[in-house]
């Protein structure tokens, strides 16, 4: 059985699930709050830099030549494609260089782009790419669903639109393949180890909304102190 699909069955209820998260029924009907999109995009921004970071050291770690110029072409495209997403609906929904540099990660965004860190910086290539995987995969499906039924003046419709264009499609198709190749020459332990890790960054992108949904943040620690 290939790698991609033992992951995609071991998580379709969770697959299933995040395409019909309240936040992505928002992105499609465009009945989002405005105030959900904004600290998403925030969340994103920063998720993108840790993500950018786990490839880039992921890259810098591979076993062969081949497979550090694709991490690293992953991380470099992410950068470019999304960044211009990201400025395109900081500028439409006024969320300001000062706004994002006053909010920090929040503890989904936080756990999500550690987890994808400390696995590229502690385990092999194979888990690393199991785990930036969902990253490409998720958005993707989501994206693909939400499309099909989205309103056509919904003001996330470039977000929509960025997730099913062939430039992402590619970067897809080309991290399952790198997925692939490294589960077909892994040993039995790491093979279920990216499987483990795989499920565990797509519960993290369920969080991710998740949290972007219900506004969660840090508790203020002056008013922990206070009791
Ligand atoms: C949290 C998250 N996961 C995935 C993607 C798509 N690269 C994203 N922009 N943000």
């Amino acid at each position: 059985m290939s790698f991609m699909t033992r992951a995609l069955a071991e998580t379709a209820p969770l697959c299933a699930a995040m395409r019909d998260m309240p936040f992505n029924r928002g992105l499609a009907d465009g009945s989002l709050p405005r105030a959900a999109f904004q600290r998403y995009i925030i969340q994103d921004a920063h998720y993108l830099n840790g993500f950018a970071r786990a490839l880039a050291l992921a890259a810098g770690r591979a076993p062969d030549a081949q497979a550090v110029s694709q991490l690293a072409g992953f991380a470099a495209g992410t950068l470019q494609a999304e960044h211009e997403l990201h400025a395109h609906y900081m500028g439409l929904f006024g969320v300001t260089k000062d706004d994002f540099a006053a909010t920090p990660p929040s503890p989904a965004c936080d756990h999500y782009t550690n987890f994808l860190i400390a696995t590229s910086a502690t385990r092999s290539t194979a888990e690393s790419v199991a785990a930036v995987l969902p990253c490409f995969w998720v958005y993707r499906d989501v994206g693909r669903a939400i499309h099909a039924c989205a309103a056509p003046d919904t003001p996330y419709r470039a977000w929509i639109d960025t997730y099913v264009s062939d430039r992402f499609d590619a970067a897809v198709e080309a991290c399952c393949a790198v997925a692939e190749r490294l589960y077909e020459s892994a040993q039995g332990t790491t093979r279920d180890s990216m499987c483990t890790i795989f499920a565990r960054s797509t519960l993290l992108e369920w969080s991710f909304w998740d949290s972007a949904w219900h506004g969660h943040a840090w508790p203020d620690p002056v008013a922990v102190g206070q009791g």
